[in-house]
């Protein structure tokens, strides 16, 4: 094969004549899919040909320091909700990465994991093997844990537990070597409200306020992708990668996945080729869908209307779209630190000195993304509101036909019933919504437990023409009363004596604002419906609850073809998901390699 000169498995289109077998094909070169492909050409008899949609980064600023953090180059483009009915009729971007690496080459570099309720809750619905106590070796497995410095750590509230770190996998996490003077004042502000510091919130109890830990190379400062084991492993010659290039369907004898037609982004040149053992598709969220419902894996009904022969019916693909809905909250202040995670972008002078700290390997602002900063409090519901009762009340009434429509699957609805009855159960006991002060101008609220479903729909056979996107945001009302309890705790913590005495004054969006509707109406035009956390559109759950996948990640209806990303999660995790797609994957492969006596 050619060396393009990046890395030596870098394939073209040209190169593949239709008859090319591999072993395993993966559409999607993201986390999950460079995971598994990575994992599974650590045996060099194994070939491994990963398609992907996007380029290789060209490890400019933007994609690998951390303060220079600039995602829209690799981001699909454009790509729009349908308009979101309960948030006026507005449509909105929908971010996710379209680059070799995914999501970890555009993300914000957060890197945690959740509530370990919320896997025990993916196992309750179906997904037998995929509890905490199962992914826990895979968390592991996926990182090099570096620990701080124990002085900064000591002045900085960073705590840890060893043991349940991994010290030996492909993503390097780290806490940041810097801060601003105000992160204290978050810190003690949250306290004061008798917030607990969490002691590692990687231990299933990802709760209380904690410093966030981050998917960077400690000795670099730089970002750690899922991409850079691929650069590092480029010399086996049984792993290629074919970039700028669209899956466009699975193709099938029968039910039986035989291989993928692939179409060149550059000239729409069309192909094929073929897999002997399993097509893996790891597309993300939104694309995961749309090729399985290009290949003829979905809602029979919905196919027809765009004369797609069914392989499989599978009801489940593209439904039980979820994500985190985020909302900013900005300030001005009175008397505020110089610097603040503001000054990077209003002063130049600092920003030039920042950078040669920076470029000189010293501690520096450019250590830190800025989307959020270093402090997250992450809470259940009745830590932000005494109102949790009533709002799970709500909850408990509201009928998933209602928020569906009345064209709901049936199977899909029961699904939906189970995973409510869960969430409802523990919504005191696990973290549905998080907090972030960047200590600049900008609060981040995040709701992460979202009630409302939305869904995935092709509607057109091209893979160029994007799917319909609907997150269907709000349209259960517990979700907004949920995030007006966080928004009024988020009140509390900036008017703690801690905070206040920075003088902050709320710029958007209620400020000077008591009455709750009027408050919650502004909060619902200020509100994004996507924090880039796609999820669920493929679940593992039993196909008669509108699961899409069983808990070896094989699609419910067909031989030889799985998925493995963020699509197969029944339920959106409560923090950032990356580390979560990781786990996911390196347990995926596993699977893999067991079935077909690779282990
Ligand atoms: C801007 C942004 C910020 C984020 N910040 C954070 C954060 O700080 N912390 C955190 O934990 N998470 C964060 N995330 C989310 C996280 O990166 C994703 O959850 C994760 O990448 C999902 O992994 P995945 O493997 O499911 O899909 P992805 O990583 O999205 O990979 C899917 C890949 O498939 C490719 N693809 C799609 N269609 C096709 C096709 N037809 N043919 C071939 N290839 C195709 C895409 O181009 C993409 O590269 C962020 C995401 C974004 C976009």
């Amino acid at each position: 094969h050619l060396h393009l000169g990046r890395t030596a498995n870098v394939i073209e289109v040209s190169q593949l004549s239709n008859g090319t077998v591999y072993d395993f094909i993966v559409a999607g070169g993201g986390i999950a899919g460079l995971t598994v492909a990575d994992r599974l050409t650590e045996n060099p008899n194994v070939t491994v040909l990963v398609i992907e949609y996007g380029p290789f980064d060209k490890r400019e600023d933007a994609v690998m320091v951390p303060g220079a953090y600039f995602p829209v180059p690799y981001l699909w483009l454009p790509l729009m909700t349908t308009p979101q009915l309960a948030l006026g009729g507005t449509s909105y971007g929908v971010p996710c990465g379209r680059v070799v690496g995914g999501g970890s080459v555009v993300n914000a570099m957060f890197f945690h994991r959740s509530d370990a309720k919320l896997y025990d809750a993916w196992e309750e619905l179906g997904a037998t093997g995929w509890s905490w106590t199962d992914l826990l070796p895979y968390f592991k497995k996926s990182e090099t844990f570096n620990p701080p410095n124990a002085e900064y750590a000591a002045q900085h509230n960073i705590t840890w537990d060893e043991s349940l770190h991994g010290f030996d996998g492909p993503v390097q996490a780290s806490y940041a070597p810097y801060d601003y003077a105000g992160s204290e004042n978050f810190y003690n502000g949250v306290v004061s409200l008798g917030i607990q510091p969490a002691k590692d919130p990687n231990n299933g109890h990802a709760q209380g306020i904690f410093r966030l830990l981050r998917s960077v190379n400690p000795k670099t400062q730089t970002r750690s992708s899922a991409r850079v084991r691929y650069d590092r492993d480029a010399s086996r010659p049984n792993y290629h990668i074919l970039p700028s290039t669209a899956v466009s369907r699975v193709l099938f004898e029968g039910t039986t996945a035989t291989g993928v037609e692939y179409v060149a982004t550059s000239n729409g040149s069309k192909s094929t080729v073929q897999a002997s053992k399993e097509v893996i598709v790891a597309a993300g969220s939104v694309h995961t869908p749309q090729i399985l419902q290009l290949s003829g894996l979905g809602d029979a009904a919905q196919l027809k209307t765009l004369d797609i022969k069914t392989v499989s019916d599978l009801q489940g693909v593209g439904q039980n779209l979820q994500d985190h809905l985020v909302l900013k909250v900005n300030y001005n202040y009175t008397s505020n630190h110089f610097p603040n995670g503001g000054s990077l972008q209003s002063n130049t002078t600092y920003a030039n000195e920042q950078r040669k700290l920076y470029d000189g390997g010293n501690p520096s602002a450019y250590d830190l993304t800025g989307t959020t900063g270093n402090l997250i409090v992450q809470l259940p519901l009745s830590n932000w509101t005494t109102r949790s009762t009533s709002i799970a009340t709500l909850a408990r009434r509201f009928d998933p036909a209602a928020l569906l429509g009345a064209s709901s699957p049936e199977s899909v609805l029961r699904g939906l019933e189970k995973q409510r009855s869960i969430m409802i159960r523990d919504i005191n006991r696990e973290a549905v919504g998080g907090l972030s002060w960047n200590t600049g101008p900008e609060t981040s609220i995040y709701m992460t437990r979202p009630f409302s479903r939305g869904s995935v729909k092709i509607n057109s056979t091209s893979i160029f023409d994007a799917p319909l996107i609907d997150f269907g945001a709000l349209t259960d009302a517990t979700d907004l009363d949920i995030l007006y309890a966080i928004y009024m705790k988020n009140r509390d913590i900036m008017s703690t004596p801690d905070i206040a005495v920075l003088g902050p004054i709320e710029v958007t969006p209620a400020p000077g604002l008591e009455d709750e509707v009027a408050i919650k109406e502004e909060l619902i035009r200020a509100l994004a419906p996507s924090n880039a956390h796609q999820c669920c559109t493929a679940a593992m759950m039993a196909q008669e609850d509108g699961g899409v996948v069983d808990a070896q990640n094989r699609v419910y209806g067909t031989d030889r073809l799985s998925v493995v990303d963020a699509s197969v999660w029944p339920l959106i995790v409560s923090g950032g998901p990356q580390a979560s797609v990781y786990a996911g994957a390196e347990k995926a492969a596993d699977l893999v390699k067991n079935r077909y006596g690779l282990l």
